[in-house]
């Protein structure tokens, strides 16, 4: 569904993401590992369009997006959950879900994928008519992986989800991706809690990054199980 081909991107002379290739099969989940600074985010944002390759070749079902802009890639079917949260906060929570779904040509889409989102998120139900910015941090959260969902992507580029959310909003997002993934939608995931990467799924397979490259590639059991302690080797 998803190849990325020796992709290279540069922030003027630097190079953050250095011949980076991955892969990800319809319905997959497939896991970013790597520490602060590895490119984990810049290579989503050059999936997205949103920081364009200077190299490489990036193909999304069979078709070339290498260099598009993010609208364009997003009518193709991919969504972007960036790491922090970028909720309108001046917007009330449904306008917010009506930016995801500029796309959707008629009312029932909207209706249907409305209905489909609170499914995901019936907290977010109750406060349709509250600013954004006055949500708490994880509901904010729940919100932005929400007005992704609306647009009914085919594949998702979530960036740390879970990131400052307490215990029992990470098991929340980790049942989301779960549901997600059963129902066929693809999950690029950028995570560091990899305890809850584990809780999505034994076969999971994993690419992990340094310094801007792909540094070892395989199954995340076996991966991790090659670690004594991975929560110091995710720290070195
Ligand atoms: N807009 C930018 N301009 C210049 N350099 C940048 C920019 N964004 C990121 N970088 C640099 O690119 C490199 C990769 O950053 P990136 O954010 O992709 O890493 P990451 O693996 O996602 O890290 P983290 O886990 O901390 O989010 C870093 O050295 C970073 O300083």
């Amino acid at each position: 569904m998803l190849t990325v081909d020796t992709v290279q991107v540069c922030y003027g002379k630097s190079p953050a993401v250095q011949d980076v290739s991955l892969r990800v099969a319809p319905g997959e989940t497939v896991l970013l590992l790597g520490r602060n600074g590895a490119g984990k985010s810049t290579l989503l944002k050059s999936i997205m369009g949103v920081e364009p390759p200077c190299s490489g070749r990036i193909i999304f079902q069979d078709r070339p997006i290498t260099g598009s802009s993010p609208c364009k890639i997003a009518r193709q079917g991919i969504c972007y959950i960036p790491e922090d949260r970028q909720v309108f906060s001046n917007l009330l929570v449904l306008e917010n879900l009506e930016m995801g779904m500029l796309a959707h040509k008629n009312r029932l889409d909207r209706r249907e994928s409305l209905e489909r989102v609170f499914s995901y998120f019936p907290r977010l139900k109750e406060r349709l008519g509250q600013q954004a910015g006055s949500l708490s941090g994880g509901e904010q959260q729940m919100l932005a992986i929400a007005r992704g969902l609306v647009s009914k992507p085919q594949l998702m580029l979530v960036d740390e989800p879970t990131e400052g959310l307490m215990p029992i909003l990470v098991d929340e997002v980790a049942g989301i991706l779960r549901r997600l993934r059963e129902e066929g939608v693809a999950i690029l995931l950028v995570e560091q809690n990899y305890p809850m990467a584990m809780s999505l799924g034994e076969d999971l397979s994993v690419y992990f990054m340094e310094k801007g490259r792909i540094l070892k590639h395989g199954n995340i059991k076996e991966f991790l199980a090659g670690f004594d302690d991975p929560d110091h080797w995710m720290k070195m």
